[in-house]
């Protein structure tokens, strides 16, 4: 990849970082990105970062073993989306957000576990799926990339319990996508609780995920 790629990804993290940001989709210094580069080795938002106020220049340039190679401090979460890569060899970007209905989803008692949010909308199964629940951890707990490495070849976005989402995508701009997406459905979600909302057929969530492959 050439230097005018790689300062092209950073650029677009900016950008990205501060929309989402701006739009309210994770607040105060919360959320990481990173994108998977063509060496093998990742770009990821600093630790303790402002994702609506980022600098390119000093985004964390880790190597393929996760090594810090120039910039600031990775993400406390480094591991964990190192952890989603392995499992995803075809996702190349992955967005962590404190987005406030998905958070609110994940701290619910009685949600299913394998599958927190029904299949309400067709974009929702095109863009996220069957969304599973990572129980309850640290922030920046190692033991948190292990138990998404368990989940994450099958599902391209967890939710973190009392915490929030973790998505991947084949592309950057795929990956905010599909949290937006996420998030929006946790809205829904939470407007239609309690009222027996029509979900999807398994059918049609079969249909959709044959037609419209994620990665
Ligand atoms: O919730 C946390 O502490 C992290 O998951 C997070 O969102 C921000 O941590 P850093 O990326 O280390 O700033
Ligand atoms: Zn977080």
């Amino acid at each position: 990849m050439s230097v005018h790629d790689e300062n092209g990804l950073r650029e677009q993290i900016a950008t990205l970082g501060e929309s989402l940001f701006s739009r309210g989709l994770t607040m105060g210094s919360s959320g990481n990105i990173s994108v998977r580069l063509d060496d093998g080795g990742w770009l990821m938002t600093p630790t303790n970062a402002c994702l609506g106020r980022l600098d390119p220049a000093r985004i964390s340039r880790l190597d393929g073993q996760g090594r810090l190679l120039s910039g600031d401090r990775p993400t406390k979460e480094s591991f964990l989306h190192m952890a989603m890569y392995e499992e995803r060899p075809r996702s190349g970007a992955i967005v962590h957000l404190h987005s406030t209905h998905s958070v609110a989803v994940s701290c619910l008692p009685q949600i299913d576990p394998c599958d927190c949010i029904p299949p309400l909308t067709a974009y929702y199964v095109m863009r996220v799926g069957k969304l599973p629940l990572v129980p309850y951890h640290l922030p920046g707990d190692p033991a948190l990339g292990d138990a998404v490495r368990g989940l994450a070849g099958q599902h391209s976005a967890v939710l973190l319990a009392n915490h929030g989402p973790v998505v991947a995508g084949k592309t950057l701009e795929a990956a905010v996508y599909a949290t937006e997406e996420l998030e929006e459905t946790a809205r829904l979600f939470l407007l239609l609780r309690g009222e027996n909302p029509r979900c999807l057929t398994p059918e049609q969530v079969a249909e959709l995920e044959a037609r419209f492959p994620r990665d």
